[in-house]
């Protein structure tokens, strides 16, 4: 039996309210893949992520890793990281020390130069800038950040280039390549199709309706 780390959804369906946003839905991700959810507005992209997550109980089915079910899988969450819609960051805080915090929270992070994690993602010049005063774009800047602490096995985006301008995402692209490159999986959601970009070799799309 293979032993290879994957991400596996079956027959998953989610009600909200009144309505149910999916159901039947099946996925899988291995190493070097991206799984792009893209949908209409309010078609259950970010309940999905949630459900990938393990916040939220999908109404059926399960998600697995590496064929044990999230739920019952403890080392999932040391496996994943979510960046979500808001930037979890501690206002009072700098950019710096915000990712110190993060770095001592965190009993797996490697020892990584904060200052090279800010450079690469063209930040470096706000580290002694409390996050409160960043600018939306630096914040989620600086939330990427923290993804690169340690060799996550599964990043899990929700609207990453919201807020991002051209360079920005072109830093966040090219991080997601090497992240795949790596062996290693994404689930993002987004709104434009990655088919023109530099993520078209390494995705596949998962459309709600
Ligand atoms: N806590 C909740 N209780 C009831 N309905 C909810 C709840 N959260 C979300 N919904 C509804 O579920 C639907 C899907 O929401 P969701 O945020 O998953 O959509 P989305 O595809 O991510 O949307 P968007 O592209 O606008 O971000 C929406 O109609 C929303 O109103």
């Amino acid at each position: 039996m293979s032993h290879e780390i994957s991400l596996i959804a079956n027959n998953l369906s989610c009600i909200r309210g009144e309505r149910a946003l999916f159901s039947a839905l099946n996925f899988e991700v291995h190493p070097g893949q991206c799984l792009h959810v893209i949908g209409a507005n309010g078609s259950g992209k970010s309940s999905l992520l949630r459900i990938v997550c393990g916040i939220r109980q999908p109404d059926t089915g399960d998600v697995q890793w590496s064929r044990s079910s999230i739920n019952a899988n403890a080392d999932y969450l040391c496996h994943s990281a979510f960046i979500g819609h808001s930037d979890a960051l501690k206002g009072e805080f700098t950019a710096i020390e915000n990712l110190r915090w993060y770095q001592r929270l965190d009993s797996q992070a490697d020892e990584t130069q904060l200052d090279d994690l800010l450079a690469k993602m063209g930040i470096l010049h706000c580290a002694d800038v409390p996050a409160a005063q960043l600018s939306f774009g630096q914040r989620r800047r600086l939330a990427f950040a923290r993804l690169l602490l340690r060799p996550y096995n599964l990043w899990i985006l929700d609207e990453p280039f919201t807020g991002i301008d051209a360079d920005g995402r072109a830093i966040i692209e090219q991080l997601c390549v090497e992240h795949l490159r790596g062996g290693k999986m994404i689930v993002m959601t987004h709104h434009r199709s990655l088919n023109e970009g530099p993520l078209r070799d390494y995705h596949s799309e998962l459309r709600l309706n």
